[in-house]
């Protein structure tokens, strides 16, 4: 069977464990994220805190040497038939999960000069998003313009903001019109600034794992009807990691919720909030067979494809066999679409080079 060539919304890079020890003065180097291995699990430490533990099993899984090495990085992606990736970080989303906005800006602005100096600078086909901190939206709107600089196509927020600031709240207004005129997209990765562990026990996981879709959800219902994304046409924002198909079955209730309860409803938005979300929501998926048919029949198409590379959710090292799974006998108007069309509206990919 043929390769079948797609570029990935959803990657991530896994960082130096000491990019913020060589970056940032002792006292808040020894505050940023921070990883101990003992003999069967590894510990992650925030701040003095302690954010997860994980079986070595599942540490290790995700990490083939393209994890770290980006030369063995572009070789799996020549392999598995990726052209470009955006790559989100690893160790980096922990930056949302501190409470010190000063902590979370220098950790931030310590990450996004490694990846700029020592990732992207690789290859073009690396589209990395920039960290912000989420703590403090003046700080997150001068690195967002700093990132831009350092060429930058997009930046990363939380699926779950800091408490007290719920993304319908006015103090965000900075950094969407920020995000709008430098013309950056808002990439929010699903599982990211509270524990995603919600459920314990019989069944666990698998709640987890859908469980870990629904922050994501909020960010679209508080973007669309607090009115950020209707005062911002140009501003796309990225669900990265959450599936594509429940977005029309949101975008019906919250129609019917505008419609309904007109009454309550404010701010009144100039469009429906189906078609904000329908022009201007992005979301990535990894096997889902419910994406094909929602583009096809539900008239959705900002859906992208997510390699997940190298998680264990993602297609690693079958990349191939669940494309044509995906993909085999659908139109293919369809596959650009989703392989790389809907990308390239978001962010400038470079052109292939012929394989
Ligand atoms: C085994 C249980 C049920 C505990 O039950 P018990 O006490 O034994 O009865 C529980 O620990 C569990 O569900 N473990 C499975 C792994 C997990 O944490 N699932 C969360 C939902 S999935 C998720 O959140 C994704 C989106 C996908 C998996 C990797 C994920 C956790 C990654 C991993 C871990 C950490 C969080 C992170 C970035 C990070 C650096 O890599 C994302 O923010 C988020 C992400
Ligand atoms: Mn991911």
């Amino acid at each position: 069977t043929d390769k079948i060539w797609a570029s990935s919304a959803d990657s991530h890079v896994l960082e130096p464990l000491d990019l913020w020890k060589r970056a940032l003065p002792a006292a808040l180097a020894e505050r940023a994220p921070w990883t101990v291995r003992d003999d069967n699990r590894e510990t992650v430490y925030v701040d003095g805190q302690v954010m997860r533990r994980d079986p070595i099993s599942f540490s290790d899984a995700m990490r083939p040497p393209g994890a770290e090495d980006v030369s063995a990085r572009l070789q799996d992606l020549d392999e598995q038939g990726v052209w470009a990736e955006v790559v989100f970080p690893s160790r980096g989303l922990w930056i949302s999960n501190m409470s010190d906005a000063e902590l979370s800006r220098e950790c931030a602005r310590a990450w996004n000069d490694w990846c700029a100096a020592d990732f992207a600078s690789a290859s073009a086909r690396l589209l990395p998003s920039a960290i912000v901190s989420a703590l403090d939206v003046a700080d997150a709107v001068s690195e967002l313009g700093r990132a831009k600089e350092l060429g930058f196509q997009h930046v990363y927020l939380p699926t779950t903001p800091p408490a007290g600031m719920p993304y319908n709240n006015e103090i965000w207004e900075p950094l969407w019109a920020a995000a709008a005129e430098a013309g950056m997209a808002l990439s929010f990765h699903v599982g990211t600034g509270a524990s995603p562990v919600v459920a314990r026990g019989p069944g666990g996981a698998v709640i987890n794992y859908v469980e870990t879709t629904m922050p994501g959800q909020r960010v679209v219902t508080h973007l669309v009807a607090s009115g950020a994304l209707d005062r911002h046409p140009d501003l796309r924002i990225v669900i990265a990691e959450g599936g594509c198909s429940w977005i029309p079955a949101l975008a019906d209730r919250m129609d019917e919720g505008y419609r309904q309860h007109d009454m309550f409803v404010r701010p009144k938005l100039s469009r429906l909030p189906s078609e904000i979300i329908f022009r201007q929501v992005y979301t990535s998926f990894q096997h889902d067979r419910s994406a094909v048919p929602t583009v096809e029949a539900l008239g959705y198409d900002k859906v992208m494809w997510g390699s997940d590379y190298p998680h264990l959710e993602g297609t690693f090292p079958n990349t191939q066999k669940v494309l044509h799974e995906l993909f085999d006998g659908v139109d293919q108007a369809v596959i650009d679409r989703i392989t790389e069309g809907t990308m390239r509206e978001l962010f400038d990919l470079p052109e292939r080079i012929p394989a």
